[in-house]
């Protein structure tokens, strides 16, 4: 039987992108789902094998929904990770007269989206109205299905290719170097291809009171040469001021040097979760 794999719709999402990526060639079906809690509960609860959903933005920052659910709610390993460069474009419904900036009323997207393109937004369309949804997709989708109303959405150029719809400027990101990390995560092995970059993700809760815990714990690492990419803080949900580190390794998991860090680690009192450990890939730009 088929494979299923879920992903945050509906169609025309950068995440089908980014799963149309990641399982090219391979007999895998993909099924949208409204959200990206939808897509980790999917694979969760056996519906699908394996889900891609959105991680974090180089100019936004992490996607909130999808560490907390991946550190509080569900239990599944990243499996592998792409970064694939992101244009944002204003799109409206396809109609005979084009419809001149200065009519639009209403802007759609979701709010990662959005804030890429704030600069674009508040100097061309300061007096439209700003609703945030679930996706781009289906900010593109409602507006298509809407041509009698003076809105636009903020989204990919797939968007183009799959609803009756336009551009009205392309290009609108802020900043050019617009990159979003998404990340599989799945119940049961897939073969992927093989990657020059490995990572190994993390989940450190330190100690109470321990003054220089996150000290130490970086010493592990720094005094192996062992490279970090990434450090970020979210709340345990237990008690204000009290946080996760999930931390980014830049290698695979391996026999010597991250069992022994991580022993470090818990010996000083700390607790380590692995997140998973996978290949790397990075899509090559053409903005
Ligand atoms: O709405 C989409 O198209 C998504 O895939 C989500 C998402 C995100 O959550 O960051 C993905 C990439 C872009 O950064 C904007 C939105």
């Amino acid at each position: 039987m088929e494979k299923k794999l879920a992903f945050l719709g509906p169609r025309g999402t950068f995440t089908e992108e980014a799963a149309r990526s990641l399982t090219q060639d391979q007999p895998i079906s993909l099924v949208p789902y409204p959200s990206i809690i939808d897509v980790l509960n999917a694979v969760s609860n056996k519906e699908v094998a394996f889900g891609v959903v959105p991680m974090e933005n180089s100019i936004e920052g992490t996607v909130n929904s999808t560490l907390d659910w991946l550190i509080h709610e569900v239990d599944l390993p990243i499996m592998a990770e792409l970064a694939l460069p992101i244009t944002q474009n204003l799109l409206v419904a396809k109609r005979e007269q084009p419809l001149p900036l200065s009519a639009i009323t209403k802007v759609l997207s979701h709010p990662q989206a959005i804030a890429q393109s704030h600069n674009f937004l508040r100097e061309n369309l300061p007096h439209a109205q700003i609703e945030y949804v679930n996706s781009t997709a289906l900010a593109a989708k409602t507006v298509s299905e809407h041509p009698e109303e003076p809105w636009a959405a903020v989204g990919t150029r797939l968007n183009v290719e799959i609803y009756p719809l336009e551009f009205a400027r392309e290009q609108i990101q802020d900043y050019s170097n617009n990159y979003t990390r998404f990340v599989l995560v799945g119940q049961e092995p897939l073969a992927l291809p093989a990657s020059a970059r490995e990572k190994t993700t993390i989940l450190v809760t330190l100690p109470e009171d321990f003054p220089g815990a996150l000290y130490q714990v970086l010493a592990a690492f720094a005094w192996r040469k062992v490279n970090l990419s990434r450090i970020e803080s979210r709340p345990t949900k237990k008690a204000l001021g009290s946080y996760y580190f999930v931390i980014d390794i830049e290698q695979k998991m391996d026999d010597v040097l991250l069992p022994g860090a991580f022993a470090e680690i818990e010996a000083i009192g700390c607790q380590v979760r692995q997140l998973g450990t996978y290949p790397f890939y990075m899509q090559k730009a053409n903005f």
